[in-house]
């Protein structure tokens, strides 16, 4: 199971993340109590080295402000998280992870037809697109029939409740933001225990016949 820690805005965080085995970390560029300028993302990429994916999060942006941000900040994935539609994901050169609201009545089988390399289910905005703290009823993904190889699980996930969240919901990855902060900044205990947690959950705790 991988796991992205989104929100990261120090490069002391950044380094902590990387050496409990976080596989992937996320600098928000959109407008967010998280948000970072190209300036510092780019000062936290040049201190950290290559094996730690870096994933730019966006909401509604422009393509060339995208294009020029990732370059900048040596991204090496862009995870759309407002409505951009599918031609806007289609020209982007990185790899792309495309966020959804997702609650009852909504399309799955809409959501998988997004041209993107990852789909990212989160619960329904609050006072930003992303990154409010809040999770959705995972038990309406149980049951259903569908390739989680590219699925990405978010929103409101915490230590206490991840494992929970594997097992019923069966993702690629996991995402986390305001489940590993207190007082509002990263909480290097929190982190790792959020990894210990999930890296500890073995395929026996969640594999089944339903894909
Ligand atoms: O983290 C943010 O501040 C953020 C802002 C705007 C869009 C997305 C954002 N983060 C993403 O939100 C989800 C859920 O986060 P949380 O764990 O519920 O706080 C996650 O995918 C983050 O990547």
């Amino acid at each position: 199971m991988k796991v992205k820690i989104c929100g990261i805005r120090d490069l002391e965080t950044a380094l902590y993340a990387k050496q409990i085995g976080t596989d992937a970390i996320g600098f928000v560029f959109a407008k967010s109590k998280r948000q970072l300028s190209a300036e510092q993302a780019e000062e936290m990429a040049a201190g950290l080295g290559k094996d730690l994916l870096k994933v730019g999060v966006f909401v509604n942006e422009e393509l060339e402000k995208i294009e020029s941000i990732a370059s900048q900040a040596s991204l090496d994935v862009i995870q759309l998280h407002g409505d951009e539609p599918p031609e806007f994901a289609e020209k982007l050169r990185l790899p792309v992870i495309k966020a959804f609201s997702f609650e009852k009545g909504a399309k799955l089988s809409d959501i998988l037809s997004y041209p993107a390399d990852f789909i990212l289910l989160d619960s329904p905005a609050g006072p930003y697109r992303g990154g409010n703290g809040t999770s959705f009823d995972w038990k309406l993904l149980e049951k259903e029939s569908f390739d989680r190889s590219r699925l990405i699980l978010a929103g409101g996930l915490n230590k206490e409740n991840v494992k929970e969240a594997i097992r019923t919901v069966r993702p690629f990855a996991v995402d986390v933001s305001s489940g590993v902060e207190t007082d509002g900044k990263k909480d290097q205990e929190k982190m790792n225990q959020f990894i210990q947690t999930v890296k500890g959950v073995t395929k026996n705790d969640y594999i089944c016949t339903t894909r």
